[in-house]
């Protein structure tokens, strides 16, 4: 059984079919990317797996729990984590607050039970190894709004890493990166694949071949076909449809 599972999912916005009976799997240990030109209903599918939109039919599951009725706190508590477009890292907080507060607020029942310092303790020492998991332990002592924008989307990742998550939902990790930077953030993101399943939006495509195992190519709200980075490259539709468009200067 695969980790992740979409099953018919439907979204409407008035007239405009924006997910049109989209399936699609995850598996444990893969990095599954999804492309498609801009329009191609991407977000939209992001925020209906994400619970930030409600879906008008279809099921989405992770493993054999049915996720499709809960609300996107719950979602995460499931195992379901997201890096987002537009960052939610407390610019104002340093990395090592920001982390403490992802920390806590996934610690669970386990530590509440803890004696205090016991507890403080157990927290600094997931903050840190978090921030070590993404490469900031030399930044951790730093106001997070001043750190240059990879270290902020790499904060990002690490917030989300808090939740624990089966499945983690990356929107475009890459946006506004210079070379180095993007670098970075593939190696991080190949570092995580042996720990969690991972659904990579990304417009990147030297990334996206670089690191998926599968692709589904979205087409007006259609999955156009899935399969492998040879696969879709060899796919005339797919070279047509999209591939076509990268060339004419997709961002
Ligand atoms: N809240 C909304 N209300 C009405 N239409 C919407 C809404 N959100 C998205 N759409 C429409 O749904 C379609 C899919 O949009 P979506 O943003 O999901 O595509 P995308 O593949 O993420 O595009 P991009 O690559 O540009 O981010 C588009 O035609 C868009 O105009």
């Amino acid at each position: 059984m695969s980790l992740f599972r979409i099953e018919g999912l439907v979204k409407r916005f008035g007239g405009l079919l924006a997910t049109d009976h989209v399936n699609l799997t995850v598996d444990a240990g893969e990095i599954h990317a999804l492309i498609g030109p801009n329009g191609a209903g991407k977000t939209t599918l992001v925020n209906l797996i994400s619970g930030l939109l409600k879906a008008d039919a279809g099921r989405i599951w992770l493993g054999d729990h049915d996720i499709t009725p809960l609300k996107d706190h719950q979602r995460v508590g499931a195992g379901l984590s997201r890096c987002f477009q537009v960052t939610r890292v407390f610019a104002k907080e340093t990395v090592h607050d920001n982390l403490m507060l992802a920390v806590q607020a996934h610690a669970g029942s386990s530590l509440r039970f803890m004696a205090p310092r016991a507890n403080e303790s157990e927290l600094v020492s997931k903050a840190e190894a978090l921030a070590e998991r993404v490469g900031l332990t030399s930044e951790r002592h730093r106001i997070a709004g001043t750190l240059p924008h990879g270290a902020q989307r790499a904060l990002d990742v690490a917030l989300a890493l808090a939740a624990r998550p089966k499945l983690l939902l990356l929107d475009e990790p890459m946006a506004g990166m210079g070379p180095d930077e993007s670098a970075r953030m593939v190696a991080l993101i190949e570092s995580l694949r042996s720990e969690m399943a991972i659904l990579l939006i990304e417009h990147d495509m030297d990334a996206v071949f670089r690191l998926a195992t599968r692709l589904t190519v979205l087409v007006q709200g259609k999955v156009l076909m899935t399969g492998t980075a040879d696969e879709v490259r060899g796919h005339p539709d797919v070279q047509a449809v999209y591939l076509g468009t990268e060339a004419e200067g997709h961002s």
